[in-house]
């Protein structure tokens, strides 16, 4: 008999998440797999910023979405054969019965390739979900140009930090948002030419620290947070900008801010922005997987985790991670 444990979404969110919103469940899991089942029990979860928007969707009594990298510990299904360690959104849960066949195809689990000596935590990081968002959203959105200046917001993050990594790797100028200075320290280790704690120049100092960090404008920006940090960047976009706008953190737990009205600037300066979801790019997800496991493996793209032990840690680590905790990609381990 395998009793799973799971987080369940109690009560909706109300500006940050907090314990109320959360409660731990067991749930004993039927004993026989019909066919094409399999058991993955979990080792690293994935806590996101989605989570805290997408759950607005779901309703009380839900369990917590969310991706693992999960070992297959009994299997009907060949293609997930035991002992494999696959990939699959099953939620915030130690065990999970699943059917692929019964899941759409952006939706469905897979057999994690092999990153050598590399963790498999990396699954859900640089090798994963938002590696992916950085390798696609950036690559196909902002068609960066060698010698042109890049700026990223949430620069320090999972997929901020490889957005720049990889914009360094085509040949561009680099300008990080982050909000510490150990962050930032981080970021110009990895190559970034320039790097603004938003923190510390505060809403009223960013603009003339972006003028600074970026004088000749911006021709590419990978918008991870929205709110005034994207208003001040669009106004320093230079002719034929281009915005990829990815997320915007800074509204995930509060009413939307008003900013100032961008329009002019797309007009006279012929911007093109374009927001996505990661999952559009579903045929060619092992594309961006192995284009940035080629590049860890060269030296070329580095990363970090923010560990957190315990699975019953899985809503402090979110909070963490939604209030800065982390730095590179917040995992748990169990
Ligand atoms: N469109 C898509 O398909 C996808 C979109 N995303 C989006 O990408 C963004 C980054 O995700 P991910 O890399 O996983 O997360 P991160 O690893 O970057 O973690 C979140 C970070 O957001 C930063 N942050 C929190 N509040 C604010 C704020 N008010 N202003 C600026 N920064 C803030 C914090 O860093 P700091 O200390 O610097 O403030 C925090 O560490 C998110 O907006 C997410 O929704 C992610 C995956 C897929
Ligand atoms: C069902 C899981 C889908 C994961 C895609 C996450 C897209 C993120 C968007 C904004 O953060």
């Amino acid at each position: 008999m395998v009793v799973a444990r799971k987080w369940v979404y109690v009560k909706p969110f109300d500006g940050l998440p907090k314990d109320e919103n959360f409660k731990l469940e067991q749930e004993t899991l039927p004993d026989e797999l019909a066919e094409n089942e399999f058991l993955a029990e979990a080792e690293f979860l994935s806590v996101d910023p989605y989570m805290r928007p997408y759950m607005a969707a779901y309703p009380a009594g839900t369990t917590m979405i969310g991706g693992q990298v999960s070992k297959v510990t009994v299997s009907r299904n060949e293609q997930f054969p035991v002992g494999a360690y696959v990939f699959g959104n099953f939620g915030w849960r130690t065990h999970t019965i699943v059917n692929p066949d019964k899941l759409p195809a952006e939706n469905r689990p897979y057999v994690l390739p092999s990153f050598g000596s590399h963790p498999r935590s990396l699954g859900l990081g640089v090798l994963g979900m938002p590696g992916n968002t950085a390798y696609f959203g950036f690559l196909e959105l902002c068609q960066p140009k060698a010698g042109e200046t890049v700026v990223v917001s949430g620069a320090a993050g999972a997929v901020g930090s490889v957005v720049g990594q990889i914009a360094k790797l085509k040949g561009c100028t680099v300008v990080g948002v982050a909000g510490s200075d150990d962050k930032c320290a981080w970021l110009r280790q990895l190559g970034f030419d320039a790097t603004i704690n938003y923190r510390t120049v505060g809403e009223g100092g960013f603009a003339a620290a972006l003028k600074q960090a970026a004088p000749k404008g911006v021709d590419c920006y990978f918008d991870n947070v929205g709110g005034y940090i994207s208003a001040a960047v669009m106004q320093q976009m230079n002719l034929f900008g281009r915005i990829s706008v990815c997320g915007t953190i800074s509204n995930y737990n509060d009413a939307r801010v008003q900013v100032s009205d961008p329009q002019r600037e797309f007009v006279f300066k012929q911007l093109r922005q374009e927001g996505f979801i990661v999952t559009r790019w579903h045929k060619r997800w092992m594309e961006g997987i192995e284009a940035n496991l080629r590049w860890i493996e060269e030296g070329k793209l580095t990363y970090q985790e923010t560990v957190t032990e315990g699975f019953e840690r899985m809503p402090e680590a979110f909070v963490s991670m939604l209030t800065g905790g982390n730095t590179g990609k917040a995992v748990v381990k169990l």
